[in-house]
């Protein structure tokens, strides 16, 4: 399966009373990746919450990542998203199998994309390239990068961070496979415009 094109990720708080409505209308405009992300403790909700979504990727074709939390991703047959913080990759593949999607956040060095890359990532994801509503402090990374790591690492390479549909383009234009974006897709009322910004999105892979 090729990883081009725009990755959704929810927001507990963001989505909250409109999760499925807000994903399903992403995915009408085209997701090529999904993932659920929920920092709360909350198992009950997250299990609830992620057995719904991984119906709504079944019906749209869509495969379905699962943030910080391999064991439940191993429980749903799904993919995982790992940081820095969350727990090594390697048993991770293990746990998951040999096909499963797995991602790790490399922040904006090199060094830690190759070593993900030799412990069986699927891809690599660099960030934070733009001010972010969902986590200002993350660290900043600049689109000079996206070049070197198109040299250095053979993943799919996916961009996080202040993302919108006006500050997009050149991220495309310098090799980024995926962009995940979670407030310039889905920090809107209406689904409709989410169905509208997701397929804009997709749109920038199209030449
Ligand atoms: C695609 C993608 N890239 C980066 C992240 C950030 O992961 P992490 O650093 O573990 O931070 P949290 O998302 O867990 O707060 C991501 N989730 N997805
Ligand atoms: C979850 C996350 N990780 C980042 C990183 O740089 O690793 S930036 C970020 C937030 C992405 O949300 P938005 O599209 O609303 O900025
Ligand atoms: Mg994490």
């Amino acid at each position: 399966m090729k990883l081009r094109g725009l990755y959704a990720i929810t927001d507990s708080q963001l989505l909250a009373g409109r999760l499925f409505s807000h994903v399903e209308a992403a995915l009408e405009g085209g997701v090529c990746l999904l993932q659920y992300r929920d920092k709360s403790d909350d198992a009950a909700r997250r299990l609830h919450e992620a057995e719904g979504l991984l119906k709504l990727c079944e019906r749209y074709g869509t495969q379905l990542i699962i943030n910080d939390d391999a064991p439940l991703a191993a429980h749903l047959g799904v993919g995982v998203h790992l940081g820095q913080t969350d727990g090594p990759l390697t048993p991770a593949r293990t746990l998951l199998g040999r096909d499963a999607i797995i991602g790790s956040t490399c922040h904006a060095q090199l060094e830690l994309a190759e070593q993900a890359a030799t412990e069986g990532a699927s891809y690599v994801a660099f960030g934070r390239f733009f001010n972010s509503v969902t986590k200002p402090g993350a660290p900043a990374a600049d689109i000079a990068l996206l070049a070197q790591a198109r040299a250095r690492v053979q993943l799919p390479i996916a961009v996080i961070g202040g993302i919108t549909l006006d500050n997009a383009a050149p991220l495309v234009a310098h090799g980024a496979d995926l962009l995940a974006v979670i407030h310039g897709l889905f920090g809107v009322d209406s689904a409709q415009e989410v169905t509208r910004r997701a397929r804009a999105f997709n749109a920038l892979f199209a030449s």
